[in-house]
């Protein structure tokens, strides 16, 4: 499959295999079964989602990044005392280079988390550990009210392009994976189960229920405490796990954590 970049390749980026990078960090993991393990974040630029809520703006609505070679990165992951890398965005998989990048992290034995929207799916052969699989309910959809540009200029596209289930259904085939959903409030939960019975029926592996992780929205301390409860309870009602946003609980989702 083709992959676009919806980031410009301006004159003076590196030739041959480079990524535009927002920034490269190391953290706990916030997010998701393997929550609390230290990890080495990788957070390129570019995405072709534009969700109202997103928590990383400077990798979508407004895309800021220096290009760096993938020598450059591997050398700065090594610098770092941790044996799990998270490549995440902005959506790292538009980026054919995000697939060499992870073809060489799997050489050097780390263990590798993809954090994904879920719609573009990598070659087979490129070697992902875990699969963290986030697709974007209709909540997500940037209609003019809750635009962060005022403007619904993205609500269309986003609106087509957040759900491929047959996508869906391969990483489910391929990886050891999580389907982490952004839970806004009860109303989401009737197109999670809906959503979750189309990749069952579409994939030929069993998806446990502990593989469906329900995370509360909310970039800051102010609004997780208005839904973390409410995303818990629903956890507990439909007996899927629910995830924590320990990054967001320790340091407010300041950048670099
Ligand atoms: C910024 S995204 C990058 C990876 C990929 N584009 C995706 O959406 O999965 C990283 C994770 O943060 C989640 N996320 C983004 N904004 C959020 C918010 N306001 N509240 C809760 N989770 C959020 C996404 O659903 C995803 O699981
Ligand atoms: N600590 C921490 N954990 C995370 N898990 C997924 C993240 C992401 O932005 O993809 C993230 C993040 O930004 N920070
Ligand atoms: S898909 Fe991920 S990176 Fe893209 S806008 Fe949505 S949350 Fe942000
Ligand atoms: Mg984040």
């Amino acid at each position: 499959m083709p992959v676009t970049s919806t980031v410009e390749r301006p004159d003076g980026a590196p030739e041959g295999d480079a990524l535009p990078i927002n920034e490269l960090f190391v953290s706990l993991q916030g997010e998701g079964t393997l929550a609390g393990v230290p990890s080495v974040f990788v957070r390129t630029s570019g995405c072709n989602l534009r969700c109202w809520f997103c928590d990383s703006y400077h990798t979508s609505w407004e895309p800021t990044h220096a290009w760096m070679d993938l020598d450059a990165i591997v050398e700065e992951i090594q610098e770092y005392d941790a044996d799990h890398v998270v490549l995440t965005g902005g959506e790292p998989l538009v980026h054919e280079s995000s697939q060499d990048l992870l073809r060489r992290l799997g050489e050097l034995g780390y263990h590798t988390t993809v954090e994904t929207n879920g719609t573009i799916v990598p070659d087979a052969d490129v070697p992902i550990a875990l699969a963290s699989v986030s697709p974007k309910l209709a909540s997500s959809t940037p209609v003019q009210e809750r635009d962060p540009k005022g403007d619904g200029e993205w609500a269309e596209r986003h609106e087509q392009r957040r759900i491929d289930v047959g996508a869906l259904a391969t990483f489910a085939e391929r990886y050891d994976r999580q389907f982490k959903f952004v839970v806004t409030g009860p109303e989401d939960m009737d197109e999670i189960e809906s959503l979750l019975a189309e990749i069952r029926a579409g994939a030929d592996v069993d998806i446990p229920d502990t593989d469906v992780l329900l995370m509360p929205e909310g970039q800051t301390r102010e609004r997780l405490a208005e839904t973390r409860n409410v995303v818990a309870d629903l956890a507990l009602e439909y007996g899927y796990r629910y995830t924590p946003r320990l990054h967001v609980d320790l340091w407010n989702d300041a950048p670099e954590t």
